[in-house]
Formats: C-alpha cells, structure tokens, sequence
C-alpha cells in the first residue's frame, strides 16, 4: 500500500529578522516563500499554503517551481521531518526519504558501516541489512574507498552511496530531491535505471528538480508551486508547459 494525502496543508516558519528597514521588491522574478511581519520583530515566511494532494500506487510526481518555491519542505513533509502549521498529512507505506545525503549517515564511521546505520535509520531490520550490504556496496561501486572514513569522500561519492542504500530500501514511497543528478555521467545513467524499475514496480515517487529531462524521464504527474501555493497540477507535460510558459523558457 502506498497513500500519501495531503489536506489543505500550510508551513509556516517563524523566523527572527535581522533588522533592516530597506525593503526589496522581488515583484518580478518570483522567489520565496510569502513574507509577512510576524510579532515581537519576527518574520514569519509561508512556506507551503493550502496544498491537497492524494497520490497513490503508480503515481510519480514532479515537483516544480522557482528557487525557494517550496518543493523542498513539501518533501520534508511528506517525510514526517516538518510538522505542518495546518493541514492534515496521512501516510500510508514505507517511506525512504532521499533529501539530505547527510541524513542517518556518520562521518566517522567508513561508508561500508554507514550502509548499516543509514539502513538502520531507513527502517531495514539487521537481518535484512546483513543480506543486503554487499549488494549496496557493489551498487555503490565505491570498491576499496568503503573502508575509509565518509568526511573523506567527495560529494559525488558521499552520493552514490546514499542512493544506493536508500533505493535498496524495501520501500512503498520514495521521496528524492535533485539528488539523482550528483554522481558522474555514467553512475547518473545507472541511478535512472534503478529510478526506472522502482518506479515500473508501481512504487509512489515525488521527485523534486529543476531538470524537465529528469522529470520527462521519471514522472508521469507534476504539480507547480509557486510562493508555497500549487499553481498547476496534471500530467508532466501540461504541466511543463504552464511552468515554461510563465517563465519564457521554452521547457526543454
Ligand atoms: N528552516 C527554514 N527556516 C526558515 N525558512 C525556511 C526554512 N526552510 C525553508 N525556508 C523557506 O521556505 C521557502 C521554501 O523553501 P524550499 O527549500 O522548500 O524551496 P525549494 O522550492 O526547494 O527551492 P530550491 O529550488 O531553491 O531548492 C523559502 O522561502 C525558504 O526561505
């Protein structure tokens, strides 16, 4: 079973402003969530505002938008790692939340351990993780690297081995954001692939990026926030359409 259903759902963060009186005007190029002033010299910033959404088996969905329009917290909604201010959230199935790289990972510890506590923190029982580890490390392809401490891998490494780990996850839903574009050419051919089969298992995905071809190859939904507010949502392509029509790109 794999339900994710959001009821007029709305963040709020209530953030202490430094203090300034110049005001800027960011009319014209959208970015943000909605400012207001909040008390006592807060700011409080309208991260997500009224979002409903039910998706289940099969769905895959894009999460477009300007910088800052919102698709990061709505994932980390739909992880259960935000609260919302209002709103209901119901999640149905297992959830693997591919968001921060750093997430359930230990810098001291060798990326071959990490594989046990990221799996641990992902909800894989040992038993499972035992049988699992060396075929994560083989995906990973990190070889003899594995033995040493992760504070020591590149970005890309640090990469590699998280999505490995997070997709062999028995998981009902997974959550991914822009990540899939971090390892080299050929490990990002690789990742796809793996995107692709999970998802042809009729698995939910919510994939957040900027890159139309990522979300042309993965999803088959789209929803378009724009300030927190969902401004289209329907197939890919319509929706792809909208987003390049509002922004005069030509949505390839
Ligand atoms: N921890 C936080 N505290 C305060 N404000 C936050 C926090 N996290 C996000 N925001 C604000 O919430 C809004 C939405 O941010 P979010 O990261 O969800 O955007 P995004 O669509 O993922 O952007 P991008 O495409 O740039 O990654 C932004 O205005 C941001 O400033």
């Amino acid at each position: 079973m794999a339900l994710i259903k959001l009821e007029n759902i709305t963040l709020e963060f209530p953030v202490q402003a430094l203090k300034s009186d110049r005001r800027r005007s960011s009319d014209e190029r959208p970015i943000g969530g909605q400012l207001s002033s909040g008390q006592s010299g807060h700011m409080i910033v309208r991260a997500l505002d009224q979002l409903s959404l039910t998706l289940g088996p099969g769905d895959r969905l894009a999460l477009l938008g300007h910088n800052g329009a919102g698709k990061t917290t709505l994932l980390r909604v739909m992880a259960k790692l935000y609260a919302p201010t209002h709103g209901r959230v119901t999640i149905q199935g297992r959830v693997a939340p591919l968001l921060n790289l750093g997430f359930g990972m230990d810098m001291d510890s060798t990326g071959y351990d990490n594989i046990f506590i990221r799996g641990l923190f992902l909800g894989m029982s040992k038993a499972e993780l035992k049988k699992k580890a060396d075929v994560i490390a083989e995906f990973s392809e990190l070889g003899d690297f594995l033995d040493l401490p992760m504070r020591t891998y590149s970005s890309g490494m640090r990469a590699r081995l998280a999505f490995a780990i997070s997709t062999h996850v028995e998981t009902d839903i997974l959550l991914l954001d822009e990540v899939v574009a971090t390892g080299d050419a050929r490990f990002f051919k690789k990742a796809n692939e793996k995107l692709e089969s999970f998802a042809r298992d009729s698995k939910l995905l919510v994939l957040a990026s900027h890159s139309n071809k990522v979300l042309r190859e993965l999803c088959n939904k789209a929803l378009l926030l724009e300030h927190g507010r969902a401004k289209a949502f329907g197939p890919i392509e319509e929706v792809i359409e909208t987003y390049a029509a509002s922004t005069g790109t030509d949505g390839k």
